[in-house]
């Protein structure tokens, strides 16, 4: 009985660890609908917003990884303080009930309702002839047993190769391209910004080569690509800071993409990927200075990306 099969979790990142548990359910019966159940906002930043962890992803990203990784449907909880006192009978009658499960794939050490008073146990004893409960045990990534918080520490260092380890692709950032100071142009270098949300993950401060990747179906002068044409990614010199040469204060990813002066990218949806860490930032006492570093970071970029 029971017409779908339920995980539940934040999934923040969607990394390895994340899609094996996806891919557990989806083997559990490769016919009925894949339903994950997800939390937003992150309940630690509700419950204890002083330690609330800087989010790998997104909402709307998470839910495109979690697609990708074999969900056919996305219920996104509002994790609220009211829901957060639902107990775990309440949780279950109201949240999976009304989904149907045959079975529920959630990782040994789940804990929900109240206070986080349910577990396991509890789960299966609600569950009692409505559906089954599988409790996977946590997928290990080089013998830890998941690699969020792994991935936070790795961008936290400025480390994204160790980062795209842990999470099986590059990270990726995404916005929308905002309007900065102009200076780019004039220094030779224009750069496409996004601004960095104060709740969401990036690398450390620096100089990375990477990508840019535009995501509106439009191409770098804001023409409608051809049907089915892929969205245009360039080969970037990326710059994560608040550009200390010029005493800026609000922190910013900006891209610049190689070669190209003629990209149109204002209010664009854009994804910036990071491959590879260049170097630190640095407060220039001039701009002749930072022009020359520039180039030869352009340079570096060239190499990293296996472009020379
Ligand atoms: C490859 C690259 C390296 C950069 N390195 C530095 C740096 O070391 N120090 C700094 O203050 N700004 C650095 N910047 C940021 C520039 O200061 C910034 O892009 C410029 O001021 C343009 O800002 P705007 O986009 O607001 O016009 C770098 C930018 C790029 C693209
Ligand atoms: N090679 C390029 N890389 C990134 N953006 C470019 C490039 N060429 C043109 N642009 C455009 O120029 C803008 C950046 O120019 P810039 O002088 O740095 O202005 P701002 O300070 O407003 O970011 C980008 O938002 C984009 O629309």
């Amino acid at each position: 009985m029971g017409s779908s099969i339920v995980v539940i979790g934040n999934f923040d990142g969607v990394h390895p660890g994340h899609r094996a548990v996806l891919a557990e359910a989806r083997r559990r019966d490769p016919e009925l609908p894949l339903v994950v159940v997800t939390f937003w906002p992150h309940p630690v930043s509700v419950l204890r917003p002083e330690a609330a962890p800087l989010l790998l992803t997104s909402l709307e990203a998470r839910i495109e990884h979690l697609s990708a990784a074999g969900a056919d449907r996305v219920e996104v909880i509002d994790f609220t303080p009211e829901f957060a006192s639902w107990t775990p009978a309440e949780f279950v009658e109201r949240v999976l009930m009304p989904l149907a499960p045959k079975v529920v794939v959630v990782g040994e050490n789940f804990r929900f309702g109240h206070r986080a008073v349910g577990n396991l146990d509890t789960l299966r004893e609600l569950a009692a002839g409505r559906f089954e409960v599988d409790g996977l045990p946590l997928v290990k990534f080089r013998d830890e047993d998941t690699c969020s918080t792994r991935i936070r520490e790795a961008l936290a260092a400025g480390d994204v190769e160790h980062a795209a380890e842990h999470l099986g692709r590059p990270f990726c950032f995404r916005g929308v391209v905002s309007h900065g100071d102009r200076r780019g142009r004039e220094l030779g270098f224009p750069t496409a910004n996004l601004p960095v949300p104060a709740n969401l993950a990036c690398p450390a401060d620096g100089v990375y080569a990477g990508f840019l990747t535009r995501r509106d179906g439009l191409d770098g002068r804001g023409e409608q690509l051809a049907e089915g044409a892929p969205s245009p990614r360039w080969p970037a010199a990326i710059s994560v800071g608040t550009n200390p040469t010029f005493g800026g204060l609000s922190r910013r990813v900006e891209s610049y993409v190689l070669d190209r002066d003629d990209l149109e990218l204002y209010d664009a949806p854009v994804t910036v990927e990071f491959v590879a860490r260049i170097r630190g930032q640095v407060k220039f006492d001039g701009i002749a200075g930072l022009i020359e570093q520039m180039h030869t970071d352009v340079a570096d970029c060239r190499r990293l990306l296996g472009l020379s």
